[in-house]
C-alpha cells in the first residue's frame, strides 16, 4: 500500500463510530475524508464531539454513495440492515468495506432473515464476505474486498472458547456463555431501560430465549471445533458503561491437559490476546479504551469443568478498534498500527 488510506465512516455519530473517529485520527496512514450523519449533516464534528476538537477536521454529511465512492475503504457503524443496501454499489466502486454490523456475518442468507427479521437484499455477497476475527481469519482478511466485523459478544465469546475446541479436548455439545455487557453496548440512541435510574446499581439477564449473537456465535464455534456445537447462550445488561465479561463453562473430556498451556500456545505472538497467568480473574477496567480481550483458564477443584473468563471493550476490540485492526490487515500495514496503547485507568 502507498499513500495514505482515505476512509468514510457511515453512522459517525454512534458510540461505535465516534470511537472509530477517536482511533483514525491518530492513526499514522489514514486520512479520515467522509463521515457521515443523517441527524448531524452540516455541523463539525468538533462541535458535536468536544472531544475530538484538534483532532477531527471535518463536518458531518448525508450518507451518499457518491462521496463515499471516493474512499479506499468505507466503515458501516450502522444499525443492522443498513451496510446492504449500500455495499453492494460501493464494492462495485472498487471502494473495499468493513461492516461493523451483522449484516454480513452469518452465512446462510435464510438464518439472517430469521434472526433479523427481513430478507436479506444482497445474500450474494454473503459467501464473498470474510468473517473479520484476526485470531482465526487473519489470511483472508488481507485480501477481502468486504469484512464481517464480529459482534461484541461473539468476539469475547468465541477467543475464549477457540483453544478448548480446536485442541478438541472438551464436549462441544455443552458449552455455556455466561455473559455481562455495559449499557454502551445498545448503542447511542434514547431508549428507557439503559436510562442511568433504570440500569445503574441494578443488573438483568435479557433474551434467555435467543439472542441474534447465538447463530454468529455458534457459526463460529462449529468451525472451530469441526462439527456441530450446542451452546447455551445468555447475556447480561451489567452497571457499567463499556465492557463485556464472559464466564464460560465447558466439560473436559481429555485427560492431562495442560489448560494454561494451551492457551499460551494459542494464542503465542497474537498482538490483541492477552492469557493471563494462571490463577488470574481479569477486570473489564482492565481493557477500557484498548483493543485487547484478556483471558484467564480455571478448572475449579482440579474437577472436569473447565471456566474461562474474557474480558473485552465491547467499543474497543468488540468493534472499532477490532474493524481498524482489520483495516491494517486489509491494507498491508502493520496490524497494530493505531491500536498499541493500554486501557485507561481507572
Ligand atoms: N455498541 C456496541 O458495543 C457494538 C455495536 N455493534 C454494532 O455496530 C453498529 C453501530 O452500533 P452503535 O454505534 O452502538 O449504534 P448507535 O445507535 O450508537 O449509532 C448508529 C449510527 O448510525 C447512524 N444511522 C442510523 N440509521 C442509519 C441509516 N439508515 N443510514 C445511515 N446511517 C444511519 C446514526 O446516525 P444518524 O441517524 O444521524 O444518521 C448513528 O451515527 C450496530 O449495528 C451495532 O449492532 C457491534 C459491536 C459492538
Ligand atoms: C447491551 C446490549 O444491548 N448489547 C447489544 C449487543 C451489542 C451489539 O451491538 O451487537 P450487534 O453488533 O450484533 O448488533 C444487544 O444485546 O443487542
Amino acid at each position: 500500500m502507498s499513500g495514505v488510506i482515505q476512509v468514510g465512516v457511515v453512522g459517525a455519530t454512534g458510540y461505535t463510530g465516534v470511537e472509530l473517529l477517536r482511533l483514525l485520527a491518530r492513526h499514522p496512514e489514514v486520512r479520515l475524508r467522509t463521515v457521515t450523519s443523517r441527524g448531524e449533516a452540516g455541523r463539525a464534528v468538533a462541535e458535536v464531539f468536544p472531544s475530538l476538537r484538534g483532532f477531527v477536521d471535518l463536518r458531518y454529511e448525508a450518507p451518499e454513495t457518491e462521496r463515499l465512492a471516493a474512499c479506499d475503504l468505507v466503515f458501516f457503524a450502522t444499525p443492522n440492515g443498513t451496510a446492504m443496501e449500500m455495499a453492494p454499489a460501493l464494492l462495485d466502486a472498487g471502494v473495499r468495506v468493513i461492516d461493523l454490523a451483522a449484516d454480513f456475518r452469518l452465512r446462510d442468507a435464510a438464518e439472517w432473515a430469521r434472526w433479523y427479521g427481513r430478507e436479506h437484499a444482497c445474500p450474494g455477497l454473503l459467501a464473498e464476505a470474510v468473517y473479520g476475527l484476526p485470531e482465526v481469519a487473519r489470511e483472508r482478511i488481507r485480501t477481502a474486498r468486504l469484512v464481517a466485523n464480529p459482534g461484541c459478544y461473539p468476539t469475547a465469546v468465541q477467543l475464549g472458547f477457540l483453544p478448548l475446541l480446536e485442541a478438541g479436548v472438551v464436549d462441544p455439545a455443552w458449552l455455556v456463555a455466561d455473559c455481562k455487557s455495559g449499557v454502551s453496548g445498545a448503542g447511542r440512541g434514547a431508549r428507557v431501560d439503559i436510562l442511568l435510574a433504570e440500569a445503574a446499581d441494578s443488573m438483568k439477564a435479557y433474551a434467555v430465549a435467543g439472542h441474534r449473537h447465538w447463530p454468529e456465535i455458534r457459526q463460529g464455534l462449529a468451525a472451530a471445533a469441526g462439527g456441530e456445537v450446542g451452546l447455551t447462550f445468555v447475556p447480561h445488561l451489567a452497571p457499567m458503561i463499556r465492557g463485556i465479561h464472559a464466564t464460560l463453562y465447558a466439560r473436559l473430556t481429555a485427560r492431562d491437559v495442560d489448560l494454561q498451556e494451551l492457551y499460551a500456545s494459542r494464542y503465542a505472538g497474537e498482538p490483541f490476546v492477552d492469557v493471563m497467568p494462571a490463577g488470574s480473574h481479569p477486570e473489564t477496567r482492565s481493557v477500557r479504551g484498548a483493543n485487547v480481550c484478556r483471558i484467564a483458564v480455571h478448572r475449579p477443584g482440579g474437577g472436569d469443568t473447565v471456566v474461562v473468563c474474557a474480558v473485552i471493550d465491547n467499543l474497543v476490540k468488540g468493534a472499532a478498534g477490532q474493524a481498524v485492526q482489520n483495516m491494517n490487515l486489509m491494507f498491508g500495514l502493520d496490524e497494530r498500527a493505531g491500536l498499541d496503547q493500554p486501557a485507561l485507568m481507572p
